[in-house]
């Protein structure tokens, strides 16, 4: 079996945990890509479910499996966001926004109950941060605040350099709300809730792409099968958010 053939099987499973008339956080990238065709095939079947896309390439892989959309305007609590991730360590914390799409991904994933994120045996990790890290900044201003970054994560101790992400033609790589990516290029994050807290304090940083506390079940799928990954010592029950 392939890569692709994993992030298929990761995204059956994940629909066993869909129910008609839930409100859903559709995620982005390959893996959330698959999950939301197969929910296109159980829509076409008559499963009645609303999603919110997590990006402009979502929402047009949704129209297209005619699944019907709402806003977090019409429907700001939604039950269930089924999403991929580039790194997942044993807690659950991830990393996303290897597609850029980490801001919209992450407050869809803040005003779900719950979480599942869905990916092939390569994303598990020990330890986050092999995969370089995105920070969304305000284009005004990037270049202090890309300064401000390097400083104080230096004196978080956290090491490596951070750069502007680029397209193939070289244009920074704007984002569906208009900001650019700096990627960080740490190796090992050994403390993610202080580098989050330092990120979230600098001016023109809107956000990064450390999903920390947000998923509740991991559906990870590899050579010898399918595995549930709950964050430790607590079940994926427990995790449901309280939100409105
Ligand atoms: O911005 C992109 C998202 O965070 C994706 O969920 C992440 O990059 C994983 O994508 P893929 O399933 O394609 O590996």
């Amino acid at each position: 079996m392939t890569t692709e053939d994993f992030k298929r099987v990761a995204a059956e499973a994940a629909l066993a945990h869909v129910e008609p008339g839930m409100k859903l956080g559709l995620g982005t990238g390959s893996t959330a890509s698959i999950f939301i065709e197969l929910l296109g095939e159980k829509v076409a079947q008559g499963l009645d479910v609303v999603g919110v896309p997590t990006s402009e390439a979502t929402r047009e892989i949704a129209e297209r499996h005619n699944i019907p959309l709402t806003t977090l305007k019409d429907t700001p609590a939604l039950d269930l966001t089924v999403d991929g991730a580039d790194e997942i360590d044993p807690d659950l914390n991830l990393i996303k926004g290897g597609g850029g799409a980490l801001l919209r991904e992450k407050i869809v994933a803040f005003a779900s109950k719950r979480m599942i994120v869905i990916a092939d045996q390569s994303k598990l990790v020990d330890t986050l941060g092999a995969f370089p890290l995105p920070i969304e900044v305000v284009p005004f201003g990037k270049e202090p605040t890309l300064r401000a970054i390097r400083e104080l994560i230096g004196e978080l101790g956290v090491e490596g350099d951070v750069v502007l992400r680029r397209a193939e033609d070289g244009c920074p790589v704007v984002t569906d709300s208009g900001h650019v990516i700096l990627d960080g290029h740490f190796r090992k994050i050994h403390n993610p809730k202080a580098l989050a807290a330092t990120l979230v304090g600098i001016p023109g940083v809107v956000e990064h792409g450390l999903f920390l506390d947000l998923a509740g079940l991991a559906i990870i799928a590899g050579p010898n099968g399918v595995q549930t990954l709950e964050p430790r010592g607590r079940s994926f029950a427990d995790t449901a958010r309280k939100i409105a």
